[in-house]
Order: C-alpha cells, then structure tokens, then sequence
C-alpha cells in the first residue's frame, strides 16, 4: 500500500496524564478525498482529529503528512508544515467583521492573500455579501463557512474539520456538506469528524467507525451504508 499524503498511524494515547482513549487508532486522507470519522457518543471522534493535530500525546504510533513524521511536532508548528484545522466550537472572533476574520486566518503568511480570499469568497459567496459584518451575527451555517474560510486562508496542504455540522438544521447540513464538496474538488484533502453518521458517509470517498477509541470498520462511505454489521450497530438499522 502507498503511503497516504496524511496518516494518524496506530494512534495510542489520551489527555495529559490521563488514561489512554485511542488505542491503535488510524486514520489517513488522500488529496481529493473526504475522509469521514463516524462512531457512538464518546468513541474518540475528536480525540483522534486531535491527535493528528497534536494536541495531546501519542504514547505510540505515529502522525506523518507528505512522508514526514511530525508526531513531535506542535499544533502551531503543524500549521506550518500545511495542516489546517477547524475546532469544533470557537472557531471564530465573533466581534470581528467576517473579512476580518479571513484576514486574522492568513496570519502567518507573509506574501499577499488578496487571491486566496478571492477564492474563498467564490466558494462561499454568502461572506462576500456580509463581509463587514460582525461574524457573531451570522446564522449558525454562515459562522462555519467563516469557520472554515479562515482556514483555507493559511492555504492548506490538508483541511481537518471537526464536526462543521453540529448544531445546525437539516437544510443547513446539506449546503455545508456541498461546500465542503465544493472545497475537496479543489484538490484539498480534507478529514473530518461527523455525528450526522448517515450524511457524512454518503459524501465520504474514505470512512472510519471508530468504537471505543479503536478501529472498528473502514472502507468507503458507501461501503459501511451497505454493511448490515454498521448499520445495525449504530446507523440505526
Ligand atoms: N480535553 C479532554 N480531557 C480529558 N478527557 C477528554 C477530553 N476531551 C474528551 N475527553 C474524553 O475522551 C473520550 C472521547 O471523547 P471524544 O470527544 O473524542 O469523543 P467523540 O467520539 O468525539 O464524542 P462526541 O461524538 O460525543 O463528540 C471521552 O471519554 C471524553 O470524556
């Protein structure tokens, strides 16, 4: 098997020095894929995102992206190296206008981003519209558009998402999934966390079902809809 451009490689470890939640958990994404992470309340979904961030310890395995180990490196130090990354919540300033907010995500660039926000208001072109307003005013769907354009702005090598869904209607999950679509199409791998299981995995080129902190299926999307096993044991029958 090659290598895949970012890989989270037997994962064990947990938060500080508490006791370990993933155990030999692996996860990976390829350029133009969407990798999704679906499992039960507490399966260490986010844990695992994390991880491949560096924000907590790998005990053992190993995190590399483009063939590089990074497992020591910080989460600062992996935006860097081309990690982009959207915290579940937080992940913008509210009281900042939404173009500002786009300007404070192309923080460590030194060269003109002028073109990267173009791109980004061509993929979300409901920012350009309310780009002088406070993204705090924004819906719940805007917020993670403004969420996630921030991070294309450091012009990522890979995006990580950790559940750009939550709290947000039915409607409002489909138009995110089709930016997010939108955003895979580009080229950009992106891995991402999800609670809407069946959703994620529709649109999902590579899944993980992670139980307990482990490995419990993979495959395609498709193929964990299609596993009477998956779906039995949590896509609800
Ligand atoms: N910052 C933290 N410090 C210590 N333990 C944590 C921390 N965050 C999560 N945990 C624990 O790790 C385990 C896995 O949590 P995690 O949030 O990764 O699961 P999840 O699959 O993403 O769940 P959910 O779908 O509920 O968000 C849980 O037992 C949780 O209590």
């Amino acid at each position: 098997m090659t290598e895949p451009f970012l890989i989270g490689d037997t994962m064990t470890g947990g938060y500080g020095r508490g006791p370990d939640i993933l155990h030999s958990c692996t996860i990976a994404v390829n350029p133009g894929e969407i990798a999704v992470i679906v499992g039960p309340n507490g399966a260490g979904k986010s844990t695992a995102m994390k991880a491949v961030f560096g924000m907590l310890n790998v005990r053992s395995g190993s995190v590399r992206l483009d063939g590089e180990d990074i497992t020591t490196l910080t989460p600062q130090e992996r935006v860097l190296k081309g990690m982009g990354f959207v915290p579940q919540v937080r992940n913008i300033f509210p009281s900042m206008t939404v173009e500002e907010n786009l300007e404070m995500g192309a923080f460590i660039r030194t060269d003109n981003f002028k073109d990267t926000m173009e791109q980004v208001y061509s993929l979300f072109p409901i920012l350009r519209d309310k780009r002088y307003q406070a993204a705090g005013e924004l819906s719940g769907g805007q917020r993670q558009q403004v969420a996630v354009g921030r991070a294309l702005m450091t012009q990522p090598r890979v995006l990580l998402l950790d559940e750009p869904t939550a709290g947000v209607s039915p409607v409002v999950m489909d138009e995110l999934f089709d930016r997010i679509i939108e955003v895979s199409r580009t080229g950009m791998p992106i891995l991402m966390v999800e609670q809407n299981a069946k959703q994620a995995l529709e649109i999902a080129d590579r899944a993980y079902v992670l139980v307990q902190g482990a490995n419990a299926h993979t495959g395609t999307g498709q193929e964990m809809l299609n596993d009477p096993v998956v779906r039995r044991s949590f896509l609800g029958g």
